[in-house]
């Protein structure tokens, strides 16, 4: 059993939400599961650099979305908004390495007005990436967030990305992108998706 200084044991659960202690007896047992020693000079702050990072790489799980969303202006404007290239990095689900690429979203805003600041879109990818993901639903709750809380004409996520499970393990395509979108309201009548596609992808 590990012992935990203060330093571990104050970012536990009630700070950041996610229990570093555990991890770190985890990340102990999978270091003698692959036949390495745990207490040799190089590997005996990996537990808790590790329970570190997996603090960061889930921190979403514990943020929420309507509190990011919370605050909105008055603008006058009722056609696309669009941030793209938003680079983010996620966590596969299924074998926990990750998955990275470039988001792009956008939303017309509604009758009342409700715009958001510009970081907020990328902050709203950052919340639903930073959790155990597939890359399907991602995109889904990244769009269906501002459906909900912008209350917009309609709204567009595209998400490019690489998996790293399918680069560095199983089938090795290293290179091979997946690109999903979810698009809601105003923003799937022809026209208006034909619009929003060419500003995406018009680099
Ligand atoms: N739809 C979807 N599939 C994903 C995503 N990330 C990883 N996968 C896939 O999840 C699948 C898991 O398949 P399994 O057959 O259960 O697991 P596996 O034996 O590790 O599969 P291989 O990767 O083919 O070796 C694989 O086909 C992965 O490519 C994602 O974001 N969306
Ligand atoms: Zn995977």
């Amino acid at each position: 059993m590990t012992e935990f200084d203060d330093d571990t044991a104050n970012l536990t659960i009630a700070n950041s939400g996610v229990d570093l202690p555990r991890i770190e007896r985890a990340v102990r047992e999978i270091l003698e599961a692959i036949g390495e020693d745990p207490d040799r000079d190089g590997l005996v702050e990996t537990p808790k650099r590790v329970a570190k990072a997996y603090g960061e790489f889930f921190a979403g799980l514990h943020e929420d979305p309507a509190e990011l969303l919370a605050t909105t202006f008055d603008i006058d404007h009722d056609e696309l908004v669009l941030v793209k290239d938003i680079p983010f990095y996620s966590t596969c689900e299924h074998h926990l390495v990750p998955f990275h690429g470039s988001a792009h979203v956008g939303y017309i805003p509604g009758p009342e007005g409700k715009v958001t600041g510009l970081s907020k879109l990328a902050r709203l990818v950052e919340v639903y990436a930073r959790r155990p993901q597939v890359q399907e639903r991602l995109t889904t709750q990244i769009v269906e967030a501002l459906m909900e809380h912008l209350s917009p004409r309609g709204a567009m996520v595209v998400i490019e990305c690489e998996h790293m499970c399918m680069s560095m393990r199983g089938v090795r395509k290293p290179g091979a992108k997946t690109v999903t979108s979810a698009v809601r309201g105003q923003l799937r009548e022809p026209a208006t998706r034909a619009e929003a596609m060419s500003l995406i992808l018009g680099k």
